[in-house]
């Protein structure tokens, strides 16, 4: 890892938007499962899993062999980190409320679960059994009927057992053998196997994140979760070997993940230099981690923590790790990030699988303005409105001045028809 200017840091991070090639591709696939449903899903997974289906749906067969092939101490882990989002996410839930006033007017919300949600697991490059607990738990926890999976085959056409047990775990009650923007185009659109849903959810790479733009509008999507990111803003407190390994762990997911280092001490930004090219070797994905520290990896020494929460701010990382002698007090400076981790025992990888908090989290800066999957991604709200004719008869008058002002007779006619009529019961 290189040590660089903050400025140079700062440009690390810029990222390339879809070519037009890809939104070609994309394009295409989406056009083509909407013509031809299953037939598509079929054709597209053969091409890109090199997966020959002859069902797309998982079976209660497949079902049953993955619970009894998967390794009893993951099943036990994935039940106890299941058992701890559950109840951090119960903590989300929002009520609906209603409130009387005076002349007998109630106002409300009604807050309601979707009805169904489609969940994109991942499936190219790796096994992600803790990403189905954090994408699907949120939905059950809101009250969602139905939750769709869909993540792709294996080329012998099965799904990984640890995926399916996770689903079980979670609450999932369809599991679809497709992936990529085909997988999305189905979700969205609906085939003879995939029922249409009302919103889309999960990470993916590229082809499924364009796809989940493109269908944005036909349903709901969640924010798109990008290649990992970890800043880690560390004092001459903090052990370089705990340092360089929080980098390492999000450097492993990917070529374009995003591992950085901002310090004040200039011996630590040595000591985890040489700590990461250490403890990189012993990797088993070490050519993964090499190639994204080497685009989108830096070190940068500032002169105090106030500046550092600066950089950081503008960085808006996914995952932010206070190493500092006092983490709560830095906390005050931090403006922008994804999840932030406080103090040396609250590794990254920690809030990856069990602390509770959603590990989907907005990337690529986008913790400006977006927050972690959960429980709020998965309801929808409804405003209630009950007006008391004492209530009408004094806001009425206000309306029509209202509506003849944006030139709206027939809003002012809904309210004159009703003034008319009072005053009719008057006279009589
Ligand atoms: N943020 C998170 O919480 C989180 C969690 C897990 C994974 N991820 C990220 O999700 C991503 C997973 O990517 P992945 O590729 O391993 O799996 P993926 O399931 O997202 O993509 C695989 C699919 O991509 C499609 N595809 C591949 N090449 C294609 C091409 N040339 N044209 C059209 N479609 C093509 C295929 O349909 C294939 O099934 C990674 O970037 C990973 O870091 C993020
Ligand atoms: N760190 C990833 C999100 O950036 C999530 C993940 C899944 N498994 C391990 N980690
Ligand atoms: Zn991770």
């Amino acid at each position: 890892m290189d040590i660089v200017g903050k400025e140079t840091l700062v440009r690390k991070r810029e990222r390339v938007g879809f070519s037009s090639e890809e939104m070609e591709t994309v394009r295409g696939i989406i056009a083509r499962v909407k013509e031809e449903r299953d037939q598509a899903l079929l054709a597209l997974t053969k091409q890109f899993d090199r997966a020959e289906l002859s069902a797309l749906l998982v079976s209660e067969a497949e079902l049953a062999q993955a619970e009894r092939e998967v390794d009893p101490k993951l099943l036990e882990a994935l039940r106890q980190a299941a058992e701890r989002i559950r109840r951090y996410h119960e903590k989300q839930r929002t009520q609906s409320w209603i409130s009387e006033e005076a002349d007998g007017t109630i106002l409300g919300q009604r807050v309601q679960p979707l009805e169904r949600v489609g969940v994109y697991v991942p499936g190219g490059r790796a096994v992600y059994p803790s990403t189905v607990l954090m994408n699907v738990i949120p939905a059950v926890v809101a009250g969602v009927e139905e939750v769709v999976m869909v993540t792709p085959p294996r080329a012998d056409g099965s799904v990984p057992a640890p995926t399916l047990v996770a689903a079980l775990v979670a609450g999932v009650n369809k599991i679809v053998k497709v992936g990529g923007a085909q997988a999305v185009a189905a979700l969205a659109y609906g085939t003879e196997s995939v029922p249409k849903v009302d919103k889309i959810v999960g990470p993916g790479n590229r082809f499924v994140a364009l796809a989940k733009q493109l269908v944005f509008g036909e349903v709901d999507i969640d924010s798109i979760a990008g290649p990992s990111e970890i800043v880690v803003i560390a004092d001459e407190t903090a052990d370089p070997a705990f340092v360089a390994a929080d980098l390492l762990s999000q450097a492993e997911h990917g070529d374009d993940s995003s591992s950085i280092l901002i310090t004040t001490s200039a011996d630590l930004a040595r000591e985890v230099q040489a700590e990461v090219e250490r403890q990189c070797g012993r990797l088993e994905r070490r050519e993964i981690a090499r190639a994204a520290l080497a685009q989108y990896g830096a070190i940068t020494v500032v002169d105090h923590l106030r500046e550092a929460a600066e950089v950081s701010n503008r960085l808006a990382p996914e995952h932010l790790e206070l190493m500092v002698a006092d983490p709560w007090q830095l906390l005050g400076h931090i403006r922008h990030a994804g999840a932030i981790f406080l103090g040396a025992y609250s590794s990254e990888p920690i809030g990856d699988y069990v602390a509770g908090p959603n590990h989907v989290l907005p990337t690529a800066g986008t913790a400006r303005f977006f927050s972690p999957l959960g429980v709020d991604h998965f309801v929808k709200k409804s405003s209630l409105i009950y007006y008391s004719k004492e209530a009408f008869l004094r806001d009425g008058p206000k309306v029509i001045t209202l509506a003849e002002s944006e030139g709206l007779g027939a809003h002012a006619a809904a309210i004159q028809v009703r003034l008319d009529r009072e005053e009719a019961c008057a006279d009589d």
